[in-house]
């Protein structure tokens, strides 16, 4: 039975201030059998880290460098991000495959040194409309997991898988139903043949375009265990009733 996961990424947004609304969430849902995490900018990850100590809210980096210090300016290490409260960590969000060029062989690295550090490596994969339109999804699904996890560690308790299609990123655009299931189910497979027991185990969330009021359909679909939601996640109200279709789903 894999736990549900509703993750917020707040990519570069947020301030302090946000940090009250995110308090009220995690009391309002201290009971829920549902795991909430909120990966904001680096630097609230701190703070949030106190913040959420004692609720049900587990806090996240956006990313992290695969080396474990040196010099690297502007980066954050796998071990920083611990010391600083984090319990998860983003890797290979699309943003960073395209703002940074990330490579698979970029984000196994970094999978890696997260794993080192005993963080939970949400590992995002997806495709590009051109790549979708073009019939290439699943084989670029399928590259870019067998590139971006190692052999080694990967686990139900380690590793969480993002699908999240590059053209329903902030477009409000999302897939159909079928397509999301077609992906998800295609990961399962792909997890299982690589990794067994442990693939069945690992949770898929869905981002993209992730709203209230598509939430409840997108959690009924095959093998989505929950969403990594990018906007909505910045209003307290949006993310309480996606947490809530989730707990329901
Ligand atoms: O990491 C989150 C995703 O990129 C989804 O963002 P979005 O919900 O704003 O479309």
């Amino acid at each position: 039975m894999r736990k549900k996961l509703a993750a917020g990424n707040w990519k570069m947004n947020g301030t302090g201030d946000a940090l009250s609304e995110v308090v009220q969430l995690s009391m309002d849902y201290m009971t829920s059998n549902v795991d909430i995490l909120i990966c904001p900018p680096a630097t609230l990850i701190e703070r949030m880290g106190h913040t959420a100590v004692d609720s049900a809210v587990a806090v996240g980096g956006q990313d992290c460098h695969a080396k474990p210090s040196g010099a690297h300016t502007g980066d954050i290490s796998a071990g920083m991000l611990k010391d600083a409260g984090a319990t998860y960590v983003i890797l290979g969000h699309s943003e960073r495959r395209t703002d940074h060029g990330e490579t698979d062989a970029d984000v196994c690295a970094k999978t890696e040194a997260a794993l080192g550090e005993g963080l939970v490596a949400v590992v995002c994969v997806g495709e590009t409309e051109g790549q979708r339109d073009a019939g290439e999804t699943l084989d670029v699904i399928g590259t870019q997991l067998a590139g971006s996890l190692p052999d080694a560690g990967v686990s139900g308790a380690t590793v969480v898988i993002a699908y999240e299609p590059v053209w329903a990123i902030g477009t409000g655009r999302v897939p159909t139903l079928e397509q999301i299931a077609e992906v998800h189910d295609f990961i399962r497979a792909e997890l299982v043949k690589r990794f067994g027991d442990d693939g069945q185990r690992i949770r898929l969330l869905y981002g993209g375009s992730v709203k209230p009021g598509n939430a409840a359909e997108i959690f009924a679909t095959s093998n989505v265990d929950g969403a990594l939601v990018g906007g909505a996640s910045l209003k307290a109200a949006d993310f309480s009733a996606i947490i809530a279709a989730l707990e329901a789903a």
